[in-house]
């Protein structure tokens, strides 16, 4: 059950410090508008989150128009992340949102532990539980193929970088910064909302920052479209690979990335990517509204 006279049932998790509200609501019964999203995701008044994660049948969600369709590749049968930034704005995709979404399906009995279908508005994102033993997990996702869209900068507090537009199913502009080390990026100030090439990112753009490419390692803050600044974002975290291997001379490899929240790692071939990193599933109970 979702609600209840005690309020909306939730449970709250992380993936690398990138939190979630995760809303168990398998026939879409709650009417999440943004003002409802917005209160959940509070940090003072609220629970406190980067975002929202509705767990809900794909056929659920189109039967209640929340979905217009079902996206390509995802069955009417299966779970849906329907994702929502703290702001109260959809996203096509969220990286860590799957794993925990996934980690939530199993720990809530939704699913068995192997492979998952998720869908998200981008298309199925299947989702391995490689290791899971309740409130964490680790779990590499099927991200699919980054599509390279150009070149593009934007403005961040203050300096302006130049990056690689990489679309992820969401859009990223992942700017690998030559000579920057892991400290100078500690520094740097990424809290103000980016000043970007609304043309080009006509939706938006989540940027992120990195260092090159050392040893098969990067370390990367990001300033999230809907959310800002977060302490991981693993959309982002693939465009970062992709982009740190192409400054690199690479177009497909291997890359452990450093972000704020931890560490998740990122494998790049011909025909696609994985993410693959921790889950943990922190609280549950009811919220009153
Ligand atoms: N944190 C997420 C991305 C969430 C959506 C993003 N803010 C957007 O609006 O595109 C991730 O882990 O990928």
């Amino acid at each position: 059950m979702t609600e209840s006279p005690e309020g909306l049932m939730f449970l709250k998790g992380h993936g690398t410090l990138n939190d979630f509200v995760i809303l168990p609501d398998d026939r879409a019964d709650v009417e999440l508008h943004d003002d409802l999203v917005r209160a959940l995701c509070d940090r003072r008044g609220g629970i406190g989150a980067d975002g929202v994660l509705r767990i809900a049948t794909a056929g659920a969600l189109v039967d209640r128009g929340v979905l217009a369709a079902l996206p390509d590749g995802v069955g009417a049968a299966d779970w849906f992340m329907d994702y929502r930034n703290a702001d109260g704005s959809i996203a096509e995709m969220c990286g860590n949102g799957v794993r925990v979404f996934a980690h939530a399906l199993v720990s809530t009995g939704r699913a068995g532990v192997g492979r998952i279908a998720v869908g998200t508005r981008s298309g199925p994102r299947p989702a391995d539980i490689l290791h899971h033993d309740g409130t964490h997990a680790v779990v590499r996702v099927d991200m699919g193929e980054p599509v390279l869209l150009g070149v593009s900068s934007a403005e961040l507090s203050g300096r302006v970088y130049a990056g690689l537009a990489v679309d992820m199913g969401n859009p990223h502009l992942a700017c690998v910064v030559p000579g920057l080390g892991p400290a100078e990026l500690r520094d740097l100030p990424v809290h103000e909302a980016p000043v970007y090439d609304t043309g080009f990112f006509s939706e938006g753009v989540n940027v992120e920052i990195a260092t090159p490419l050392v040893d098969g390692r990067v370390f990367m803050r990001v300033h999230e479209r809907g959310s800002g600044e977060t302490m991981s974002c693993g959309t982002g975290i693939v465009a970062t690979a992709v982009a740190a291997l192409a400054d690199a001379g690479e177009a497909t490899g291997e890359v452990l990335v450093s972000v704020p929240g931890g560490e998740v790692g990122v494998a790049l071939t011909d025909s696609g990517s994985t993410l693959t990193g921790p889950s943990e599933l922190v609280a549950h109970g009811w919220y009153t509204h």
